[in-house]
């Protein structure tokens, strides 16, 4: 559905004519009527509520506003911590949507895929458009769930600054950790949020302290509640000694007070205040130089006059810098603390000129953007969702994949409003873009505009890494696309009819460009195709995607867990294929030796033995290469990938005018025969395990994590909770959430994470393989 626009000018562009496209509105429509028949659809996802008629004005700096003004920003969380709500607010205050969106009711904007809507949780992250007091705000809500880490990495790479939530009545937790050394990884200055200050055992300085304790981050406490949990009424702005009263019979949180703290009036409060501030004072002028000079010249008497923009620059600077950490607290549901929270985030967090992209020098102004996001759509094919570093992006312009190493043409560019999207002439540096057009452009890619100036920057990129190292690690992070972690899980998945085969490979293989860690593979045996995945949830959405989007019902083996293999004993063995391919003869022997390794790599170490010739490296290196990395993929005992292997090559005999195949195929069968002959073992993932659970039922949990061969690690306390930190073997957890939620009374919680991969126990081993080969041979 196209709405065409009148014609006005933006930033003296003309915009001939302006789109207002509701991509899947009507599919959002239906499934909310669908789900919830008695959800009124007052959000009214099919006209871009209030944006038309008042937000004209808004849309004037959407388009390229100063790149001091934008911030793109990430929200990350454990799951459930409050993220989607949150966003929602966020959303809500900034004028975007016209009515409150609730997780509980499946109404929200950013979770706009049908099963996010049921499930209640955020499985792909959507990049939404608002503006907050005249910034540029790009928010990307990011997955809570551990299977979609991958997802929240993918994101977080794009972003300048982030917005951490956590439950404040439990503080920091298990998926806290993953997502906050994420952020750590690409550097991300960030501000904390202590969500659910409403809910009964929410604990302002509990939280606090397991920001310190387990992040080992420096809070910096900007606010202070009014009330905990039943009696949480409001927060008191430490920098500004003002204290925010939301007004009690305000139905969505927009009318709230600012009052000075008076002595007079909050003779307690202020005192409190007054010491969290001199506090902050000293914190932050213990990270920041600048700060400090500026306290000591001046205000070293007497704090209490300190101007409140002094200390928010400098607490600029701090965040910025990622000595310490802002926090500021509310509640999302309740409505309240969510306008300060973004006065923190256009104040706190940095513009995208702010961070220190240091391979910016070598594209200069020339265009440099990284595709993160690769969505499908029926009508208009591929969505890439961009972040633009350097230079301009423009509809109709033929850009250069650096990854893919092809050049292909955008047809046109969006804004993205969540599932509604704004079409736009060009997008400068800065800003996040949706492009149409580019079919091969996958996730993870770096757009430049032409090759040779992809070469001009990879030139400049090695005269200055060869100066510096760490310039080498930015420009691997930025170019080298996102790391996918290897699969855990895997089922076999078949079409309804052997017709519809084609149609299941061309929904798998759009799937797979939006989603790297989703791999697909054939099992040479069987000759189905077999889905791997990062858990039983990310399989179960893959397959209702498959369902819904591509209309096909698909049958789902069972879940199997992905064991790996690796030998225990060298073994020295050699191979002679010999084939005559019409009048031509191919001759190969090999002589290697396969011995164990300690790499935790599926990639095998290769060696030459010093009596292989450079020219057999030559001409055949690569040929010989692929046979080892084919052989190792599949192991002798469940045909699973071997890890921890070295290959040595001793020989290599060729008869003259043998293919690089043939040599490939007998290195190959060489290896597989070597692997056979050697001592083998099965390694199976082992998952760090975390279950939040009431005191109550902390033995029958513990009871049956015995008796899935979890070994427990710790028992903490947080509140009146057990957490119970361990290791589980996956192939035990399997189904896990139904287990807890019966045991518990569906009161407990569970994280899990892959750890690493161990030797299975011989017992278990031999059950294993009796099992796969449905007999009781020994091994
Ligand atoms: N008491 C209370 N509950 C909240 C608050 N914010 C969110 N919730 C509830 O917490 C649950 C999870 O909220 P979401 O907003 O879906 O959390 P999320 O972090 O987006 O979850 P995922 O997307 O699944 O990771 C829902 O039942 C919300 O109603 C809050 O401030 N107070």
């Amino acid at each position: 559905m196209l709405m065409n626009f009148r014609i006005f000018t933006v930033n003296h562009q003309k915009i001939s004519s302006l789109h207002m496209n509701n991509m899947c509105c009507c599919k959002i429509i239906a499934s909310l009527k669908r789900l919830k028949p008695n959800i009124p659809v007052g959000r009214n996802y099919g006209s871009l509520p209030g944006l038309i008629e008042n937000d004209i004005k808004s849309l004037r700096s959407i388009i390229n506003p100063p790149i001091a003004k934008i911030r793109n920003i990430g929200i990350m969380a454990h799951i459930d911590a409050g993220k989607t709500t949150t966003t929602e607010r966020i959303l809500y205050y900034s004028g975007y949507t016209r009515s409150l969106g609730d997780v509980d009711d499946g109404d929200t904007v950013t979770d706009f895929m049908a099963q996010e809507r049921e499930r209640g949780i955020t499985i792909q992250s959507a990049a939404v458009t608002f503006d907050w007091k005249g910034y540029r705000i790009n928010l990307i809500d990011t997955p809570g769930h551990v299977d979609f880490t991958l997802e929240v990495e993918r994101c977080l790479r794009v972003l300048d600054g982030a917005v951490a939530v956590f439950d404040a009545s439990a503080g920091v937790e298990a998926q806290t950790l993953t997502v906050w050394r994420q952020a750590d990884k690409h550097k991300i200055p960030r501000i904390c949020f202590l969500n659910k200050m409403d809910k009964t055992g929410a604990s302002f300085n509990y939280s606090v302290e397991t920001i310190r304790e387990k992040l080992k981050a420096k809070p910096l406490l900007l606010q202070l509640p009014i009330g905990e949990a039943k009696t949480f009424r409001g927060v008191v702005d430490v920098v500004s000694k003002e204290k925010l009263i939301w007004n009690p019979n305000s139905d969505d949180g927009k009318d709230f007070e600012r009052k000075p703290l008076l002595e007079m009036n909050d003779p307690e409060l202020l005192k409190k205040t007054i010491e969290a501030r001199n506090t902050l004072i000293e914190q932050v002028a213990d990270l920041d130089d600048e700060f400090a000079g500026f306290v000591l010249e001046e205000f070293s008497e007497n704090f209490d006059s300190l101007p409140a923009e002094k200390l928010q620059t400098a607490i600029h600077r701090v965040t910025l810098a990622q000595t310490a950490v802002p926090v500021l607290c509310g509640s999302a549901l309740k409505n309240k603390g969510v306008q300060p929270l973004l006065d923190a985030i256009t104040m706190y967090l940095p513009s995208p000129e702010e961070r220190n992209y240091e391979f910016l020098q070598w594209y200069k102004d020339d265009l440099c953007a990284l595709a993160f996001k690769v969505l499908h759509d029926k009508q208009r094919g591929p969505l890439v969702f961009m972040r633009i570093y350097s230079g301009t992006i423009k509809s109709q312009l033929a850009i250069h994949n650096i990854n893919g190493n092809c050049t292909e043409r955008i047809s046109r560019l969006l804004l993205p409003f969540a599932d509604q999207h704004i079409e736009i002439p060009s997008l400068t540096a800065g800003n996040i873009a949706l492009t149409v057009g580019l079919k091969r452009t996958v996730t993870g890619d770096t757009i430049v505009s032409s090759k040779s100036s992809a070469l001009a920057a990879a030139r400049r990129a090695k005269r200055e890494g060869e100066k510096d190292r760490k310039n080498r690690e930015v420009e691997t992070l930025l170019l080298a696309g996102v790391e996918v972690p290897e699969p855990v899980f895997f089922c076999t998945i078949e079409p309804p009819s052997v017709a519809k085969q084609p149609d299941l490979d061309h929904a798998l293989k759009c799937l797979q460009r939006e989603d790297p860690s989703l791999k697909v593979r054939l099992d040479p045996d069987s000759g189905q195709t077999v889905l791997c995945g990062m858990g039983e949830l990310h399989i179960e959405i893959i397959h209702d995607r498959i369902k819904r989007e591509y209309g096909l019902d698909t049958y789902l083996g069972p879940l199997q867990v992905a064991y790996r293999e690796t030998i225990l004993s060298a073994v020295r063995v050699t191979d002679t294929l010999d084939k005559t391919l019409g009048d031509k003869q191919h001759l190969v022997t090999v002589d290697l030796e396969v011995k164990p390794t300690q790499s935790s790599s599926v990639t095998p170490v290769i060696e030459y033995a010093e009596d292989i010739s450079e020219d057999i490296l030559k001409t055949s290196q690569e040929a010989i290469e692929n046979g080892i990395h084919m052989a190792c993929l599949q192991g002798p005992l469940l045909g699973s990938p071997v890890q921890d292997v070295t290959v040595t090559l001793h020989s290599l005999i060729t008869h003259p005018g043998t293919s690089t195949t043939m040599i490939s195929a007998c290195v190959s069968r060489c290896i597989q025969k070597a692997l056979k002959k050697a001592d083998k073992q099965v390694l199976e993932p082992l998952m760090n395990l975390e279950v939040t659970v009431t005191r109550e039922y902390l033995s029958p949990v513990l009871a049956d994590l015995a008796q899935r061969r979890g070994n427990i690690q710790e028992i903490q306390t947080r509140q009146d909770n057990r957490v119970v930190i361990g290791f589980v073997p996956l192939a035990e957890i399997m189904g896990y959430s139904t287990v807890l939620r019966t045991l518990t009374s569906g009161s407990a919680t569970f994280a899990l994470e892959l750890s690493t991969y161990q030797a299975m126990n011989p017992q278990d081993q031999r059950t294993l393989l009796n099992q796969r080969s449905g007999s009781t041979k020994v091994f």
